[in-house]
């Protein structure tokens, strides 16, 4: 076996990125097809797929590099299969065609989120397998997952995945998942993902006709909580503007949808006022935020039963872990793994930033953290603008080949690593 060519390394990365695994209906299974085929080239890595619903229609594909001290904890490279969907008409390039510009950008939906890495840890393994005289033995045993649909919540994925006697097995002490892009020369390291709530509020009201102005209609109910969560969300905003806070770091309460108003086959009827009128939140807190506050200002303030107002929250994932601790990783010296990690990158002649953060939005690794297992959130994707979920999502090639040098060291110095 010899190790991928800069050409062939990129190819592997567009075939992946050709295949259409964005919701509402990812192709799952020739992902899969394509991953195994890859993961056969080599040697030693084992693959096997998982099913965890009862259709078989979310495989999980598991591929294990067995390491010499199988009484040690193993290491878990995760990434996910699935993406967000795309808008086909809004892009410079088809977003499934993974166009690859002459300056080097590949134009994908997946590109940054996060199919860069699945490539990048399987390129790496087997650079590493290469480049050893006799193959690269572990000392620790290192797994690399490809989940479905964390792009959905991860429920019939990660959710199921970590509950099974297989992840049991597996005796899993440490994870990388995804990050995000860096716009600058240093890498980032995430630390705690924000756990996310879907609010839906609801107003019933007096209906009427639409040129009377009375009390207690459905829309003036539903936009004086409507005013309230503005206030609220103006209040957390202002802390990130005054410079007191990352944009992660505080509570976010974004409006994601609206329904009121009577519809006809001609449109909306305009003189009349409707007696019910709804509106949808992401909520999202970070880990040291206090849920039942949130949950107290739902009922009392946002949607009180006074105002006739009804509300319902779905809560996305866990908010503690199963000590009752909140779900985040601490990147500190207390922790054996934060180092070995900074000085994996700092060792293939990379920077990092100085702070590690809370990822704004939410990923599969809460449910790691929250079995108590320890998990950072990185990509090695350093002077790159952030585009996850938007149009004309795209790398650079020498951003994803030298993520690939970077994974190299990294998983040399975690499966090396005997201390913890
Ligand atoms: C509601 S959990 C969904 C997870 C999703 N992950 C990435 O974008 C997110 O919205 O953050
Ligand atoms: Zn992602
Ligand atoms: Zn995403």
């Amino acid at each position: 076996m010899k190790k991928s060519s800069f050409q062939e390394s990129i190819n592997h990365l567009r075939a992946y990125l050709q295949i259409n695994t964005a919701h509402p209906h990812p192709d799952y299974s020739s992902a899969i097809s394509l991953l195994t085929n890859f993961a056969s080239s080599v040697p030693n890595l084992k693959a096997q797929t998982l099913h965890f619903t009862p259709n078989k229609t979310k495989p999980l594909l598991l591929l294990t590099l067995p390491g010499s001290n199988s009484s040690l904890t193993s290491i878990l490279l995760n990434s996910h299969i699935d993406s967000v969907p795309a808008e086909t008409s809004k892009w410079s390039h088809p977003p499934f065609s993974a166009h690859y510009a002459p300056d080097g950008k590949i134009f994908a939906r997946g590109a940054q989120d996060d199919k860069c890495i699945g490539i990048q840890y399987l390129e790496a393994i087997k650079n590493l397998a290469t480049n050893q005289e006799h193959g690269f033995k572990p000392v620790r045993t290192v797994h690399v997952s490809f989940v479905p649909d964390e792009e959905v919540g991860g429920f019939d994925g990660m959710a199921k995945f970590v509950e099974s006697n297989e992840f049991k097995e597996l005796n899993v002490g440490f994870v990388l998942d995804e990050g995000q892009a860096s716009p600058v020369e240093e890498y980032r390291v995430f630390y705690a993902d924000r756990s996310p709530w879907h609010v839906v509020i609801k107003a019933v009201g007096e209906p009427g006709h639409g040129a009377r102005m009375y009390d207690n209609s459905a829309l003036e109910n539903l936009m004086k909580s409507v005013e309230m969560i503005s206030k609220f969300r103006e209040s957390q905003f202002d802390m990130v503007k005054a410079g007191l806070a990352a944009n992660s770091e505080v509570i976010s309460v974004n409006p994601v949808y609206l329904k009121a108003g009577i519809a006809s086959t001609e449109g909306f009827v305009m003189n009349m006022q409707p007696s019910e009128a709804e509106a949808g939140f992401d909520v999202r807190m970070p880990p040291t935020a206090d849920p039942e506050l949130v949950r107290r200002k739902i009922s009392q303030e946002w949607a009180p039963a006074w105002r006739n107002m009804s509300y319902q929250i779905t809560e996305k994932g866990p908010l503690r872990d199963y000590m009752g601790k909140p779900l985040l990783t601490h990147p500190d010296e207390s922790n054996p793994w934060w180092s070995v990690l900074k000085q994996a990158i700092e060792a293939a002649g990379e920077k990092l930033n100085a702070k590690a953060e809370i990822l704004g939005s939410t990923t599969d690794a809460r449910f790691m953290r929250q079995m108590g297992i320890p998990a950072f959130g990185f990509s090695p994707m350093k002077n790159t603008p952030i585009l996850l979920h938007d149009h004309d999502e795209f790398l650079v090639d020498t951003v994803f080949m030298e993520g690939i040098k970077v994974y190299e060291s990294i998983i040399k110095s975690l499966s090396s690593y005997i201390g913890a």
